[in-house]
């Protein structure tokens, strides 16, 4: 889906969900990537860089409160999201979504959730990092012993959320190097730190594009214009490279990426891991785990977890489906 220019000439960048151009029913979360339906002001929709310092500030993946008290350990590492009981509902028709869903990441871990189609891992997922087509009805939602559920969208991100959505947009006029560029200088300004310019982020960008295996005119394009599947999904991870985070939620990364960019994805991915950053993936398939290892497997099924186990869930399930899952 490609993001479409509207008419707003501004915004507040500290309550982006609430400006009318970005009250659609296909909003995504608003953060400066992987933006997976937004909808750009057309002021902003120049590539003149005058007119991007005028976008939303709302940057993903910042980890600015490293210094953060959350305290509760197991085996020496922190508690970094624990979930409890989560209710959410539709926001629109009030159908009820999420029903009770609980889950615990410490810092440093790789967790996978699987399940049937429509059983509510994405809209988990968006529960998690403020999408406003959902409610939140019940439970708690704790990430870094801060309630993540008073946060406004913005600052799940800047607190260190990242999500990678299934279907990143397009954003037609603005250039990837100059969002990449923006979303960065985001985070040096919230953590007081010196800003880059267009020719240092480009040095600091270049060994990322390595990482990901991406060309260096992708920089020059405009953001997912043009870009196949698998070259958003790249996208994303490059995203993810710059920004860093300590949550990542990659819903369905591995969908539409053929075997050689599915390995230059994982790679990335386990390159971007550390003793004390954590992934949440949503996937449908054991391909992804064989790259990208992950410690916990979480079945869902009508809007809860309902199983979870180890690796050798997703090779069960792989032979079984879902049917075997249940009656295991
Ligand atoms: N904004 C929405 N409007 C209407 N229905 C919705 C909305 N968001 C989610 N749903 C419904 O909620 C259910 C769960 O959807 P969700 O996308 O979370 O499932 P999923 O487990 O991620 O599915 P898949 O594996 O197919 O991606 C589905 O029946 C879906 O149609």
């Amino acid at each position: 889906m490609m993001a479409h220019c509207s008419t707003s000439s501004s915004l507040n960048p500290s309550n982006l969900f609430s400006h009318p151009t970005f009250r659609t029913k296909t909003l995504s979360i608003p953060r400066l990537c992987s933006l997976s339906s937004i909808r750009i002001p057309q002021s902003h929709c120049a590539t003149n860089r005058s007119s991007l310092r005028r976008l939303p500030v709302v940057a993903g993946a910042v980890a600015v409160d490293s210094q953060a008290s959350y305290t509760d350990e197991k085996e020496g590492k922190k508690l970094l999201l624990e979930v409890k009981d989560l209710t959410a509902v539709i926001t629109e028709s009030q159908q009820k979504i999420l029903n009770g869903v609980n889950l615990t990441v410490y810092e440093g871990e790789v967790h996978a959730i699987m399940g049937k189609n429509g059983s509510g891992k994405s809209t988990f997922s968006k529960v998690l990092v403020g999408h406003p087509d959902y409610e939140v009805t019940g439970g708690t939602a704790i990430f870094k012993g801060q309630d993540l559920l008073e946060m406004d969208p913005e600052e799940r991100s800047l607190s260190g959320i990242f999500m990678s959505f299934q279907s990143p947009v397009a954003i037609p006029g603005v250039s990837n190097a100059d969002f990449l560029n923006m979303a960065y200088n985001a985070r040096q300004r919230k953590l007081g730190l010196p800003e880059l310019g267009p020719i240092e982020f480009f040095s600091h960008v270049y060994s990322k594009l390595d990482q990901v295996n991406m060309k260096m005119d992708f920089l020059n394009r405009n953001v997912n214009e043009g870009f196949s599947g698998g070259e958003r999904k790249r996208n994303e991870i490059l995203q993810l490279a710059v920004l860093g985070a300590d949550l990542a939620i990659l819903d369905e990364i591995d969908s539409g990426l053929d075997v050689d960019a599915l390995q230059d994805v994982a790679r990335a991915v386990n390159g971007l891991l550390t003793p004390n950053n954590s992934v949440l993936m949503i996937t449908h398939y054991q391909r992804l785990l064989d790259f990208i290892k992950p410690a916990y497997i979480h079945i869902m099924e009508n809007g809860r977890i309902v199983k979870t186990g180890d690796i050798s869930l997703a090779s069960f399930l792989e032979k079984e489906g879902y049917k075997g899952i249940t009656a295991a």
